[in-house]
């Protein structure tokens, strides 16, 4: 399993192992060594996962300390822009953001506590599959509005939840990281 940092720090792609056959496609997604030997977190908590149709934007959201986990995501089947913003302040890359495009059975994306996840949907529906290493906490579920965060996305007509597009924007979200 490859790790590539992104332009975020922490925020990290991996390269899948993948094996294709006349029966079709094998993916590991993760792989305790690789993780260890890159300090990345891997006490997943709980693994959920999301069946969205094209032109869906999700996010961008986190949960807030003392429930903030580390995030791993990847796509089973379509076609997603992945957008993470960095949120700590502390970071050298805080308050930028990353697209990172994700394919079926290709990569994942490492995101470590602190960021906001967020994805556009590309292809007409999309799989998208989210392991965290913290429990689900309501009152920790929080987000950023995603026209708030310096980022073009490539949609002119987004399918967003009333939630998400209720969050405070990036300027008004005094950071808790
Ligand atoms: C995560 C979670 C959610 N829920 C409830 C809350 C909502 O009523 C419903 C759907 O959750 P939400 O609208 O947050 O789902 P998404 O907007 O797809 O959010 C997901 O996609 C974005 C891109 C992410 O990065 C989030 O981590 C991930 O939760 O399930 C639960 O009951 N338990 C849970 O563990």
């Amino acid at each position: 399993m490859k790790v590539k940092p992104t332009a975020l720090e922490g925020v990290m792609v991996l390269d899948n192992f993948v094996s294709q056959d006349k029966r079709g496609t094998f993916v590991k997604t993760f792989h305790a060594q690789s993780f260890q030997a890159n300090a990345l977190a891997s006490e997943f908590k709980e693994s959920y996962y999301s069946e969205s149709y094209k032109n869906v934007i999700r996010g961008m959201h986190f949960q807030l300390p003392p429930h903030e986990h580390d995030k791993l995501v990847y796509v089973t089947q379509g076609d997603i822009l992945d957008v993470i913003v960095d949120l700590r302040q502390t970071s050298g890359t805080y308050l930028q953001h990353v697209a990172i495009p994700l394919s079926a059975n290709q990569q994942s994306v490492y995101i470590p506590r602190g960021c906001a996840h967020g994805f556009l949907t590309l292809s007409d529906t999309a799989t998208v599959v989210y392991n965290v290493t913290s429990v689900y906490e309501p009152s920790a579920d929080a987000g950023i509005k995603w026209d708030s965060i310096g980022f073009d996305w490539p949609v002119t007509e987004p399918i967003i939840s009333d939630r998400d597009n209720a969050f405070v924007s990036m300027r008004d979200f005094p950071s808790a990281f």
